[in-house]
């Protein structure tokens, strides 16, 4: 029998780019409910009941709602694209790359949280400096980034392209989170290993996709005072064997002049990059990556199809 998978919250930005990915998937039953009847809960419930894994692609509040709603039923395994559940214990955070077995325990989870897009271009540039014992735990992180509008969902989206909306934006890119607050910085702290909270200074262009998350460092306050190849070295030795995430050689990163946040658009892949001067004392780690792709949808495929033991 396939394994049949409901995806509540379809027709929003992140289940969209789910049910299009996994439109050509034979090996799939897609539970579905007509986009009219999307806040019926009464029929999200039978749906989520009767799946073998749920993903939800709701806000916070109507993702805990959801959750509640299976209480007491072990049977469906769900994986939340919300914030609501990253830094929860009981939850696997499902950024399959993040450390040595991390891929097996979601294979072998029930409740499986996917990352921020923010923080997937964060912990991935964080996480295997820290492993490695270059980047000491307390050291002062400044993350700051920009994203294309569609992480803010439908209600940015509309803001951003029509020009009647009331609440309508016009600028060409601005800065936000302004508190320095972000519901994404628990999450970069939790799986960053970082001791400190660390800064993040996100902001939006007007553009629909696409993502730069920047991570600069003063390498005299690492550990060892490492060299730009160190740094490198730690993240090619991190992420070998798999194929989602590419860390660029040194000298290509040498050799680029820009970088594109709609590079890798429409794939589920992240790209990383070292750039600096070797002997100036100076890095700034780059992560690109599509924020719909391996910042959302594509992450949530990665880990149903890991779940469902499909996974390469
Ligand atoms: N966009 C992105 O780049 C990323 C988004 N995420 C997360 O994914 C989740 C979904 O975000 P996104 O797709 O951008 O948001 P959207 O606003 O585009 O879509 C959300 C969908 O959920 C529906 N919905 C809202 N409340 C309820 C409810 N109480 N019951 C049933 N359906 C409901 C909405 O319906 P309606 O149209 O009626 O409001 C809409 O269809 C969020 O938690 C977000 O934080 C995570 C990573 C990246
Ligand atoms: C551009 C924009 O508004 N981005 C969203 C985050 C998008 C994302 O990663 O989604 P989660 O909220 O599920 O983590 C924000 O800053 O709130």
């Amino acid at each position: 029998m396939k394994p049949k998978i409901f995806i509540d919250g379809e027709h929003g930005t992140t289940g969209l780019q789910i049910r299009t990915r996994l439109g050509s998937r034979d090996d799939l039953d897609i539970l579905s409910i007509p986009e009219a009847e999307r806040r019926n809960k009464s029929l999200r419930e039978d749906m989520l009941k009767a799946a073998d894994i749920a993903i939800l692609c709701l806000p916070d509040d109507a993702s805990k709602e959801a959750v509640t709603l299976l209480e007491g039923t072990n049977s469906t395994r769900i994986i939340d694209t919300s914030t609501a559940h990253r830094v929860h214990a009981d939850w696997a955070y499902g950024f399959a790359e993040l450390t040595a077995g991390q891929r097996d325990k979601i294979a072998g989870a029930r409740l499986v949280a996917n990352p921020g897009c923010y923080p997937t271009g964060a912990i991935g540039l964080i996480r295997p400096l820290v492993e490695a014992g270059l980047l000491p735990a307390d050291y002062p992180v400044s993350v700051n980034a920009v994203s294309g509008y569609t992480g803010g969902g439908k209600q940015m989206i509309a803001q951003m392209e029509d020009a009647a909306n009331p609440e309508h934006i016009a600028a060409p890119h601005f800065l936000y989170g302004l508190t320095l607050a972000h519901k994404h910085v628990p999450e970069m702290q939790a799986h960053g290993l970082l001791a400190r909270r660390p800064i993040f200074s996100p902001s939006v262009g007007r553009f629909a996709q696409g993502m730069i998350v920047q991570v600069p460092l003063h390498l005299s306050d690492l550990n060892g005072a490492p060299l730009l190849r160190d740094l490198h070295d730690a993240l090619v030795a991190h992420y070998a064997g798999q194929s989602v995430v590419e860390v660029v050689p040194l000298a290509d990163s040498a050799a680029v002049a820009r970088v594109d946040p709609t590079a890798l658009n429409d794939t589920d892949r992240m790209r990383l990059y070292v750039f600096g001067t070797e002997g100036k004392g100076q890095a700034n780690l780059v992560a690109v990556l599509d924020n719909l792709g391996k910042g959302a949808s594509g992450a949530a495929v990665q880990n149903m199809d890991l779940m469902l033991g499909r996974a390469a």
